[in-house]
């Protein structure tokens, strides 16, 4: 390359990372891999080298970007600055020297400057550009396990991460609706959650925190130590990132400790920190403009390997978005068999141009997450479905931000009904143990349920399920097993479980009593008819009427009936002695287990319970008669008795 050429590419260079780092920062999201955007910056770096020039915004010697969110902002007193960083064991070694040092995970998140004072959290603020940071006190406050109080009382400031785990990850990025809110990775989902301008968003998130680092706490003996600090800091109540004494002599065993160990780890680590022990050896290195002299990161040396793609998966999901999934043949990444990597959407698959047959190269992201670092025959992308693989409605694309992806158009896809299925085998319906919404996500994916009655035959796909991620043996038998007690189930049940708006279990249960538990009565329901139940009103009467008018819905609920082993209810009139008698119950109970039990006995016995006191209650049961709570005075103003679990156990004599 000519030194003109060289030049421009630095420019070119500078300017895409500069770009990079803006959306990672500013937007919680990413561009481009941190496998690419490393290797795009050692390129820069050895261009900056060979040049002897360094632009002013070059990403190599600026910390950060101006922070631009709605946050307040604050100047941090000590600027935040980044890590130097190496793959190789040799450098750090070289860095060791005689020295000895504390080694932690490099925790993947959002890094947050805590203040105390008098015992009391006082102040959080972000990482930000480095110089200054967002300040997220109150979100702060609701993470899972930051300490309101402590026992010192002067002020101490500390460093630490935020994150949130890969399960956590999981389960709230599946129930996040709008496609485009979606987060790709927990780095990702923990930016978002921790810069709220709502902190009931951030408690939802399952933040946690993890403090590596002492900035000030005057007057505490720390002995020279970093590690000493560490210790106190865990005796102050914080839970302090996993640290462990090391030299150049056991750097190398360290290294493989934290590598054996990452992979069972729920939370994201991108690689490792050394920091000096003796803390005013450390002091005396001083800085650069970018890096402390005292700590220095290890990165994994991501593990890559070729292998050849066989398929792209089209997966649907609730949202109508259809995932591809790269399906490749089998390699070893970090001690697993790897087979399949998410390649997030149609965008992503055309710069890869990634087409079946191709020659690819993957990884594991933060040595978890497969992913695809590279194409090497890049054939092109061609054959997107059509239509969709679990309904068969039409697809189309479309253009979101950056980013092309395929939606089903279906209104009715199975996909968009998860939650209706998930309400189908829910604890109060079918209660079908181990068949979580992520599972049921799954399955229907696959194309193995398309209806209810499919739930029941789930061993037709015994082998896939087997094979499935995150399933084996022993979860498919206990599955199947679950699946069988839940075929014994009460008419109530079923009916709650059909999802017919406004039905909830206790309307359920008062309707298949009144209509005496037959199912011609309850197919052929009339509005007069169910109108003239106690507690069930006119809407619900229509919307219950007008579910079994649909001839689909009919034959499907004898298509489960024939499914289910439901034994007749004894219904005896003489013991309906609740019938039309309105309960609140309130406080907690003694007698029962908790007050559902008491609900339950009596709704047997033909009563109704309602969680607020009205003019149409006729007791309040409530263990302290005494009470000044709002319900106890509601009862009291409507001259409603209220009674005690005794009162109530004598009326059921
Ligand atoms: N994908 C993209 O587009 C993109 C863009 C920009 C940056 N990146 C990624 O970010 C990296 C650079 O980010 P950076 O320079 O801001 O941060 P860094 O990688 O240098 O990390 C330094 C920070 O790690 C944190 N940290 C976590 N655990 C720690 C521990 N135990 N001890 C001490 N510090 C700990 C601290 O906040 C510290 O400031 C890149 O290497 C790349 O992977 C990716
Ligand atoms: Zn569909």
């Amino acid at each position: 390359m000519s030194q003109n050429a060289k030049t421009k590419r630095m420019q070119e260079l500078v300017e895409i990372l500069n770009h990079a780092r803006r959306t990672y920062e500013q937007e919680d999201r990413e561009i481009m891999s941190n496998l690419e955007y490393d290797k795009l910056y050692d390129e820069l770096l050895a261009l900056e080298h060979d040049l002897g020039t360094i632009m002013a915004n070059s990403p190599t010697v600026n910390v950060g970007y101006e922070v631009l969110s709605e946050l307040p902002k604050e100047r941090h007193e000590r600027p935040m600055l980044s890590l130097d960083k190496t793959k190789e064991v040799d450098q750090l070694k070289a860095f060791l020297g005689e020295q000895k040092a504390a080694i932690s995970w490099k925790l993947d998140g959002l890094t947050i400057v805590l203040t105390y004072q008098n015992g009391t959290l006082a102040k959080a603020v972000t990482r930000g550009n480095g110089e200054i940071g967002e300040v997220i006190t109150n979100n702060a406050r609701v993470f899972r396990n930051i300490p309101l109080h402590i026992n010192y009382k002067e002020e101490l400031i500390l460093r630490g991460e935020a994150v949130i785990g890969y399960k956590d990850f999981e389960k709230i990025n599946e129930e996040i609706e709008d496609v485009d809110a979606k987060y790709k990775n927990p780095r990702n989902l923990c930016s978002g959650s921790v810069r709220q301008l709502n902190n009931e968003i951030t408690a939802r998130r399952n933040v946690k925190f993890f403090a590596f680092s002492l900035v000030k706490a005057e007057h505490v003996d720390f002995k020279n130590s970093r590690m000493e600090q560490m210790r106190w800091l865990a005796s102050q109540g914080f839970d302090v990132v996993e640290n462990r004494p090391v030299t150049a002599d056991t750097i190398e065993d360290e290294v493989a400790y934290f590598a054996e160990k990452i992979v069972r780890n729920d939370f994201p680590s991108d690689g490792l920190v050394l920091v000096y022990d003796d803390i005013a050896y450390g002091q005396s290195l001083g800085s650069t403009a970018k890096f402390p002299r005292d700590s220095f990161a290890f990165k994994w040396a991501d593990e890559i390997k070729e292998t050849k793609l066989l398929e792209i998966e089209w997966s649907p999901s609730r949202t109508g978005l259809i995932n591809p999934v790269a399906i490749f043949e089998p390699v070893e990444l970090e001690g697993t068999t790897v087979s399949r990597a998410s390649v997030h959407n149609i965008s992503i698959m055309e710069e890869l141009e990634l087409g079946v047959g191709d020659t690819i190269q993957v990884y594991k992201a933060n040595m978890i997450i497969p992913q695809i670092a590279e194409n090497e025959t890049r054939s092109g992308v061609k054959d997107i479905p059509a239509v969709c693989p679990v309904c068969g409605g039409d697809t189309k694309i479309s253009q979101q931000n950056d980013a092309k992806s395929l939606y089903c158009t279906n209104p009715d896809c199975q996909a968009k009904q998860i939650k209706s299925f998930a309400l189908f085998v829910s604890r109060d319906a079918l209660n079908v143990d181990g068949l979580s919404e992520a599972t049921l996500e799954k399955f229907i994916a696959k194309g193995f349920i398309k209806s209810y009655t499919d739930i029941f035959h789930l061993d037709r796909y015994e082998e896939e399920i087997r094979t499935m991620d995150g399933f084996g043996d022993k979860s498919y038998q206990n599955l199947i097993k679950s699946v069988d007690t839940a075929r014994t189930t009460t008419l109530p049940k079923l009916v709650y479980g059909l999802g017919i708006s406004g039905i909830g279990l206790a309307n359920a249960k008062i309707i298949c009593r009144a209509l005496d538990f037959e199912i011609e009565k309850i197919v052929h329901a009339t509005v007069e008819e169910l109108g003239e139940i106690d507690g069930v009103g006119d809407v619900l009467a229509k919307a219950f009427v007008a579910y079994f008018t649909d001839d689909a819905h009919r034959e499907l609920f004898y298509r489960l009936l024939d499914e289910l082993i439901i034994p007749k209810e004894e219904i005896n009139k003489e013991e309906q002695i609740f019938a039309g008698v309105n309960f609140v119950i309130t406080g907690s109970v003694t007698h029962f287990a908790n007050r559902n039990e008491v609900k339950e006995v009596i709704e047997s016995k033909g009563g109704k319970v309602t969680g607020s006191v009205t003019s149409k209650t006729n007791y309040l049961i409530n263990n302290d008669v005494a009470s000044t709570s709002s319900k106890n005075k509601k009862a009291n103003d409507l001259g409603i008795p209220i009674i005690s679990e005794e009162d109530f156990l004598q009326m059921l004599e």
